[in-house]
């Protein structure tokens, strides 16, 4: 037994729902409004630690949603966490392997516990993960615009603005030849297209024009679950594959590394299951020679400050999605919001996420609150 075990003694769950400044429309469709949890842990000794989840209202990125969070999260994954002492987290995701798959809702819990570690420890939140950067370079992910001319406008604004990458959502009848304007209007800027898994094998000559373009990458072409059909689109084309939604474990790393299916991986804290399953596929890509980067699913400002923690780690080699906060939200639950200079986020020193939440505004924007003791 350690030294000093973190003994839970609550856990809050505040259900949110925060407007987006600008609706987000992706191959999947467009939604404003997000509803999520953050998740305050306090333990024995009075320390608080948050996480955040990521699962939307319905299930079109992953099978997780709100409610299946809060299903799981009440139901099976906070009793398996108040059952005993936690040494360290990286105990969290081996207490929860006997519930299958749910990943959003682990992460959730699990990074509630990371930021407690840390703050117990006094170490920010990326020293303890391991990170070795003091400031990240950011780029930025552009939902599916209603015309050429206005995703033209938002690129020039956030090239302006210094993100280091534009993202740019497309679809069967919006790609090439979109990509193509963006390119001639920006010939030298970091671009990549997502394409949350809209094509399928049958689209490969299509998609070898894309290798025109100097694109990073394309995110996730086919199917949302598959790693054999993007390993032989892989060996069909020269733009570098980066997968997301297929890999949503460690061992979905392994195998589409080991597959040739990607090039490149987003990883997302809360799609692969928390930030020890990060920190993994992370290690792993660096013997490997494959470039991460930390993908985001719009979150507050807990979860942003969860990514750029584990964006300080070294092969986190290409800037990310974690924009800055008044890229989304009017206002944000975290003080000081989370700001990007030139396209850089300075990673914060202080003590577990390094922000501040803001209680006034978490419960402006709380619709529901559930509370669990450790009797
Ligand atoms: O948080 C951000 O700004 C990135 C948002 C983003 O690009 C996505 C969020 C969720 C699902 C997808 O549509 C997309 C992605 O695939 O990364
Ligand atoms: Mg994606």
């Amino acid at each position: 037994m350690s030294a000093n075990p973190i003994t839970i003694d609550k856990i809050i769950l505040h259900k949110l729902v925060m407007s987006l400044k600008d609706p987000f429309e992706t191959s999947f469709g467009t939604f404003q409004d997000k509803e999520f949890f953050i998740v305050e842990m306090i333990d024995k000794d009075g320390f608080t630690g948050f996480g955040e989840s990521v699962a939307f209202s319905s299930p079109w990125y992953t099978e997780e949603t709100v409610k299946t969070n809060e299903h799981m999260m009440v139901d099976f994954l906070i009793p398996l966490l108040l059952k005993e002492p936690i040494e360290h987290p990286d105990e969290v995701s081996k207490r929860f392997q006997i519930i299958r798959r749910n990943p959003m809702a682990k992460s959730a819990l699990e990074g509630a516990v990371w930021d407690l570690y840390a703050k117990r420890k006094g170490w920010s939140l990326a020293k303890v993960l391991g990170g070795t950067r003091s400031q990240i370079d950011v780029g930025i992910s552009i939902g599916i615009q209603p015309s050429v001319r206005s995703l033209l406008q938002v690129v020039e604004r956030y090239v302006l603005e210094g993100y280091k990458r534009m993202k740019i959502k497309i679809k069967p009848g919006w790609d090439v030849e979109v990509l193509k304007e963006v390119r001639r209007e920006f010939p030298t800027i970091q671009l990549m297209a997502d394409a949350n898994s809209a094509y399928t094998l049958e689209d490969i000559h299509h998609l070898k024009k894309l290798d025109d373009l100097n694109l990073m990458m394309i995110e996730q072409p086919l199917g949302h679950d598959d790693i054999v059909d993007h390993a032989k689109l892989q060996a069909a084309i020269e733009t570098p594959i980066c997968l997301d939604e297929s890999i949503n474990s460690f061992d979905d790393a392994r195998r589409a590394i080991e597959l040739g299916s990607c090039k490149i991986i987003n990883v997302k804290i809360g799609r692969v299951g928390g930030l020890t399953e990060s920190k993994k596929i992370h290690d792993y890509c660096k013997l490997q020679g494959v470039d991460v980067w930390c993908g985001g699913m719009l979150e507050a400002g807990v979860g942003r400050a969860h990514n750029i923690a584990l964006t300080s780690l070294d092969q986190f080699t290409l800037p990310g999605d974690t924009a800055a906060s008044e890229r989304y939200w009017d206002q944000d639950i975290i003080e000081p919001a989370v700001t990007v200079e030139n396209g850089i986020i300075h990673v914060p020193e202080k003590p577990g996420i390094g922000y501040e939440v803001n209680r006034k505004v978490l419960e402006s924007f709380r619709v529901d609150k559930i509370t669990v003791s450790n009797e």
